[in-house]
């Protein structure tokens, strides 16, 4: 039975994160006491990945309140959306963050007619939910992966779409886990995806202590292990999933899937359907993040470049749906036409 990592805890009426810059040699829980904070350890990558920026923005949503002396429903409402629009500034790619910050002030707006510790309650009890929802939104996406592999399936995967990045099982490893629990021999193979490393610091680690088959690579090796008939699948995760199937996903994403393309191996992406944005049209509305030059031209505090030097950091890129063989969602399996089959998937 795996034991999984916990990315995020509500105990004791306070919110814990594990902080991922520091993994994997060390593991350590900081408690978030005001959305500040909140705010800080999203934008600073302490938690990451699309679905735990979700639960952690929506407990964000409740820490901004919890305090609150608002004595009717106006005011109350007015503190809500004022702490929507600081979590929203955040971090820009992930659609989750909106999608979770938008869900808690829905609720929020709906609870008029409840008392002011009530709303509070209520409001603790959405964000628990959530968390709970993605917990069973990663077994399913898990699950619907099973009739398109094997006994003995070799996978590539890109950055972490983990344990680390959800609520329990991750997108892109959920396959994985329920295959190990199936008893079906698996190699994997993870990118070590610089800059940030969830590769070598985050999949191989959570893979690694369940036990699972894994091997880290460079992010340049991906290629030549294709040319050698060494990888049947690759599976990554998504930060956003246009209405016409265009995935922003990690930075290198696109990359593999043009190689996978080349070599004809199949090219999946796993998402829960909250990271589905069927507002945003195509790729090119998808905003892009670009973060510190520190993060290329350090490594752990040592520089590694030249001071001064010209960088340029996009934390995600953009994969044409073209290049995409599917979709596995909760929901189940998605194949083209994406810009019909998404809509029919989140409207029926
Ligand atoms: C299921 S996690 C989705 C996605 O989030 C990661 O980005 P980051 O580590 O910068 O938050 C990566 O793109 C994962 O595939």
């Amino acid at each position: 039975m795996v034991e999984f990592i916990q990315p995020i805890l509500w105990k004791d009426d306070s919110l814990y994160i594990l902080n991922q810059l520091k993994l994997p040699e060390t593991t350590e829980y900081n408690s978030k006491k005001t959305i500040q904070e909140v705010f800080h350890a999203i934008k600073d990558m302490e938690l990451r990945g699309a679905p735990l920026i979700g639960i952690t923005a929506a407990y964000g949503m409740y820490i901004g309140i919890k305090d609150a002396s608002a004595n009717n429903h106006r005011s109350f409402m007015e503190l809500v959306r004022e702490n929507a629009e600081y979590l929203r500034q955040s971090r820009p790619t992930a659609v989750n963050l909106f999608w979770a910050i938008d869900r808690m002030v829905k609720r929020a707006a709906e609870l008029e007619d409840k008392s002011l510790d009530e709303k509070k309650y209520l409001l603790l009890e959405e964000a628990i939910e959530i968390q709970k929802e993605d917990e069973s939104i990663n077994r399913s996406i898990g699950e619907n992966f099973m009739p398109l592999l094997r006994d003995g399936i070799r996978i590539l995967t890109h950055c972490n779409a983990g344990s680390l990045a959800t609520a329990k099982y991750g997108t892109a490893t959920a396959p994985m886990y329920i295959a190990k629990e199936k008893g079906w021999a698996m190699k994997v193979f993870a990118d070590e995806t610089r800059p940030y490393l969830q590769g070598a610091r985050l999949t191989s680690y959570e893979l690694h202590q369940a036990e699972i088959d894994v091997t880290l690579i460079c992010d340049n090796m991906a290629g030549f292990l294709m040319s050698q008939g060494k990888v049947d699948v690759v599976i990554v995760g998504a930060d956003r999933v246009a209405a016409n199937g265009d995935t922003a996903n990690k930075i290198g994403t696109m990359s593999l899937a043009v190689l996978a393309n080349h070599f004809k191996i199949p090219f999946y992406v796993a998402v829960p359907t909250p990271s589905i944005d069927l507002a945003t049209p195509t790729g090119k509305e998808i905003p892009i993040e670009e973060r510190s030059p520190l993060e290329v031209t350090s490594w752990y505090g040592k520089q590694i470049a030249p001071e001064g030097i010209n960088v340029y950091n996009p934390a995600f890129d953009i994969t044409p749906h073209a290049l995409i063989t599917a979709f596995v969602t909760e929901k189940g399996i998605v194949l083209p036409d994406y810009q019909i089959n998404l809509q029919k998937l989140l409207v029926k």
